[in-house]
C-alpha cells in the first residue's frame, strides 16, 4: 500500500566496513526533511529489503504529513541476506549513508535496532532522533505511541458510538507487547470490558490481573468486541479476513494493517469505522520531535500527541460527510498538503 511510488532519492550501498547492503529511502522533503526509522533484519533477498523501503519511506511521508508535522518520509533498510555483521561496525556503515544526505533525512529506532543503537550511530552521523532520556532525549516512544492510540481511540468513541462511555464499551487488544500493554491496562482501569491474545503465552497472566478474556490468537480477530485494537503486526485486514470481523471500530497502532487501500473501503462498506494507522500510530514520532528538535516541555510535546485524537476526528467527520472511507479522506489531506498551490 503505497501513497507515492516516486521516491526523491534512493541510495543502496554498501558499507565500506561490513560489505553488507544498506539502502535509505527519502520519499519526500516537501514539507521538510524526511523522517523514518532504521530497520535491521534478514530478506531472502536485498531486493526485498528495497521494496520495503520504498513502502515504508513512502507511508513515513503520510504519518508525517496528517501528523501536522514539517517534515516527510523516509526509511534506512539494512537487508541481511546471512549472519549479522559486528554491530558497531554496522551502524557506522549507516552512518555514513545517513550523513551523505547532510540532514535531509533523519533516521531513529525502528524493527531490529534500539534506543542504544542510536547512541552509536550519533558518533557517525548527528541526524538521528530518539536519544535516550538519560541523554536528554524523547526515549522509548512506546508510551507517547500508547497515548497516541487512546487518543484516537477516543475520537473514534465520539465519531462511532456517540452517548456511551468508555466504559460501556467492549475493546479487543491485539498483540501485548510495549504498545499494547500500555493501551490494554489503561482501558482496564477506566473500566471496558476487555478480550485480548498475544503469541506469547505467558502474556495470559498480565490479562488476568486486568480481569481480561483471553482469546486464542487464530481466533481473536474474529473476536466480539465493539473495537478492536490491532497492536501486533501488519497484513491482518484483507478480503478474505474482513468477513470474520465481528466489531464496530478498529483503531490500533500496528503498522500497515491492509494489504491494500481498496479493503478501506470493504469495511467502509461493512459499516466498520477503520481509523488509518499512519495517523493512530504517529504519537512516538510526534514526540520525539516535540522534545528533540524543537525543545519543548514534556506537558507540551504530550499535548501534541494528544492532538492525534483531533486530527482523526476531523478525517472521521470529512469521511462520514462524503460517505468514504477514512482511508480515502486522510489520502487526500495529504495529497493537498504535498501539492504546491496553484499560482
Ligand atoms: N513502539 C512504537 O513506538 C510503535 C510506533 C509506531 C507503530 N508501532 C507498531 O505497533 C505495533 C506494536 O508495537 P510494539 O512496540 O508494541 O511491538 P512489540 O514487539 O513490543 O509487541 C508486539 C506483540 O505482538 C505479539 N504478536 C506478534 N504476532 C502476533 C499475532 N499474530 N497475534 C497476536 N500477537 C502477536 C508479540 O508476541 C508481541 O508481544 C507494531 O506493528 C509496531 O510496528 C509501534
Amino acid at each position: 500500500m503505497t501513497l507515492n511510488s516516486r521516491p526523491e532519492t534512493v541510495r543502496v550501498q554498501r558499507g565500506t566496513r561490513t560489505g553488507q547492503m544498506i539502502i535509505v529511502s527519502v520519499d519526500s522533503t516537501v514539507l521538510g526533511p524526511a523522517l523514518g526509522g532504521c530497520r535491521i533484519r534478514t530478506y531472502p533477498a536485498w531486493r526485498d529489503g528495497l521494496d520495503d523501503a520504498l513502502r515504508l519511506s513512502s507511508a513515513m511521508t503520510e504519518k508525517a504529513a496528517l501528523a501536522g508535522l514539517p517534515y516527510g518520509g523516509g526509511k534506512t533498510v539494512v537487508a541481511l541476506e546471512g549472519p549479522e555483521p559486528r554491530r558497531a561496525d554496522l551502524l557506522a556503515d549507516v552512518g555514513d549513508l545517513v550523513e551523505s544526505f547532510g540532514g535531509r533525512y533523519l533516521t531513529g529506532p525502528d524493527v531490529g535496532t534500539s534506543p542504544d543503537d542510536m547512541t552509536v550511530l550519533r558518533r557517525t552521523t548527528e541526524h538521528v532522533l530518539c536519544r535516550p532520556e538519560s541523554e536528554g532525549g524523547s526515549g522509548d516512544s512506546s508510551g507517547p505511541t500508547a497515548a497516541g492510540v487512546l487518543a484516537s481511540i477516543e475520537a473514534v468513541r465520539a465519531h462511532r458510538f456517540p452517548g456511551r462511555p468508555l466504559e460501556s464499551l467492549s475493546f479487543a487488544v491485539l498483540g501485548l507487547g510495549h504498545v499494547g500493554t500500555l493501551v490494554a491496562s489503561h482501558l482496564a482501569a477506566a473500566g471496558a470490558r476487555l478480550t485480548v491474545t498475544d503469541i506469547d503465552a505467558s502474556r495470559r497472566t498480565v490479562a488476568r490481573g486486568w480481569g481480561a478474556t483471553w482469546i486464542d490468537p487464530d481466533r481473536a480477530l474474529g473476536a466480539e468486541a465493539d473495537v478492536l485494537v490491532p497492536s501486533a503486526v501488519g497484513g491482518i485486514l484483507c478480503p478474505d479476513t474482513i468477513g470474520t470481523l465481528r466489531c464496530g471500530a478498529i483503531v490500533g497502532a500496528a503498522n500497515n494493517q491492509l494489504d491494500a487501500d481498496t479493503t478501506a473501503d470493504l469495511l467502509h462498506a461493512r459499516g466498520i469505522c477503520w481509523a488509518p494507522d499512519t495517523v493512530v500510530s504517529a504519537g512516538g514520532i510526534v514526540s520525539a520531535i516535540a522534545r528533540e528538535r524543537d525543545l519543548v516541555s514534556p506537558d507540551e510535546a504530550a499535548r501534541r500527541v494528544g492532538d492525534i485524537g483531533r486530527r482523526l476526528g476531523e478525517i472521521l467527520a470529512a469521511a462520514a460527510r462524503d460517505d468514504v472511507a477514512p482511508l480515502r479522506e486522510a489520502r487526500r489531506q495529504v495529497q493537498d498538503l504535498l501539492t504546491p498551490p496553484m499560482v
